[in-house]
Formats: C-alpha cells, sequence, structure tokens
C-alpha cells in the first residue's frame, strides 16, 4: 500500500500541494488526473524517490516500481533490435546460470507482453504501439510491484491504446500489479480504472470514476 500523510510539496515558493492524504491500495489501477502543471508527475517522483516531500510523509513498503514514459520517437536507424532495447535494464553478467536466468527471464516477458515475435525486429523500425510495449517490457523486467505509466499512451491511436491498456489491464489482475495511470485521457480513465486521484486547487483527492468529469481534465486556468 502507498499512503500518503499530510503531503506537501512546494518548489520554491510555489506550492504545488498541500495536506493531502489518500492511500492507493496493493494491486488496484488507479488514475491521476487534473490540469497540466497540477502535479501528478511530482507526485510520482515522491512515490519513486527521486524528490522529496517538503512537509508530511509518504510511506510504501519496499518495493521495486516500473516506469513507463510517454511514447518518444526513436530514429529509423536506432541500432538495436526490441529484444536487444528491453536487455538494457538487466545486469550484465558473465555467471552461465545468471545468464541463463536472464534469457528464461526474458523470454517470458516478450511473451507476456506479445512481442516473442517481433523481438529481433529493430527498435526504430517497429510502430507506435510496438515502441510503447517494448518500454512496458524493460519496465517488467525487474519484477516491479508498481507500475507507473506515465501518459504512455499519449501519442498512440485509439486502437492502438486500447491494446496497450488491455494488456496492462491483464497484468494487473493476472499479478496484482498495482497499477498508476497518469493521463489526460477521459474515456482511458472511465474504461480501465475504477478509482482517480483528482488533482485541482493544491490539493490531490481521491475519488471513484464514476464521479469523473470530462472538464477536470482541463487545462489550469
Ligand atoms: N524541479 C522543479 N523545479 C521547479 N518547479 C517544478 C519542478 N518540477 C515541477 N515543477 C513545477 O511544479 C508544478 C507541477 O508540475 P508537474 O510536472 O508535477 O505537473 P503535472 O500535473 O504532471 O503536469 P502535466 O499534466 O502538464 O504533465 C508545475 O508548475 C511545474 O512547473
Amino acid at each position: 500500500m502507498i499512503e500518503a500523510n499530510n503531503l506537501s510539496k512546494s518548489f520554491g515558493n510555489q506550492l504545488v500541494f498541500k495536506d493531502v492524504n489518500f492511500k492507493i491500495n496493493d494491486g488496484e489501477f488507479i488514475s491521476l488526473v487534473g490540469p497540466n502543471g497540477s502535479g501528478k508527475t511530482t507526485l510520482v517522483k515522491i512515490i519513486m524517490g527521486l524528490e522529496k516531500p517538503t512537509h508530511g510523509s509518504i510511506k510504501l513498503a519496499h518495493q521495486t516500481i516500473g516506469y513507463v514514459p510517454q511514447f518518444r520517437n526513436i530514429d529509423l536507424d536506432y541500432p538495436l533490435s526490441i529484444e536487444q532495447f528491453i536487455r538494457l535494464n538487466l545486469k550484465v553478467t558473465f555467471s552461465p546460470q545468471k545468464r541463463q536466468d536472464n534469457n528464461e527471464l526474458i523470454q517470458d516477458i516478450l511473451q507476456k507482453t506479445g512481442l516473442t515475435n517481433l523481438k529481433d525486429r529493430p527498435l526504430g523500425l517497429a510502430s507506435g504501439g510496438e515502441k510503447q510495449k517494448a518500454y512496458l517490457a524493460q519496465a517488467l523486467l525487474n519484477e516491479p510491484k508498481i507500475l507507473i505509466l506515465d501518459e504512455s499512451t499519449a501519442s498512440l491511436d485509439v486502437e492502438v491504446k486500447m491494446q496497450l491498456m488491455d494488456l496492462v489491464q491483464e497484468l494487473n489482475q493476472k499479478y496484482r500489479l498495482t497499477v498508476i495511470f497518469i493521463t489526460h485521457d477521459y474515456d482511458l480513465t472511465k474504461k480501465y480504472t475504477k478509482r482517480a486521484l483528482l488533482f485541482k486547487n493544491k490539493t490531490i483527492e481521491p475519488l471513484a470514476v464514476k464521479d469523473i468529469s470530462k472538464d477536470m481534465f482541463g487545462m489550469e486556468g
């Protein structure tokens, strides 16, 4: 479980959020919604230990976190295949047993993410959805308990977005992976998550997704 107690964060004299309290349960699929600049990425950085709270605390058991970034374009002549790209997150080892274990882990993750038949494709020539699956596969390599999707579907077309989200939903359900989905997408929030943390007016409010409306995704004004 992730638990925020009276959590506040400022950068200099700019307050991002103040006195926030919420819980995220193990195995939950939760979205973080709110306007640009409302603090979603900042909260995720605090959860990942990359930023410190200004006041209050965030509690979480010691567990591995996987992070899937927003789609980035990759040059056509990027030199690595999909499998080689995923392997970048592996520790280099010269132990035959560990190499064998790593190979099994990679094959398992390729299979879970539907990339087995595409593993030798140069990443630069992969489609947007395939690239995003490769990022997901790389994030799964350390067998995380928490997966953070940082607007990972933003520049994909609708059908490909759904495929990626279906895959994440399957991982969430089969392996009880906690999924934290930062998004500006109303439809995906409604379809895939049951609860949201709404970032608004320098606070963060837990909400049932049925109470979410489109205007909550708007620009900070
Ligand atoms: N390292 C930093 N130093 C100073 N200000 C920062 C820093 N990181 C974030 N901020 C500011 O904190 C506020 C919250 O930013 P954050 O990136 O968390 O918002 P967000 O909700 O993720 O936005 P978006 O939806 O646009 O990605 C913004 O005003 C941003 O400029």
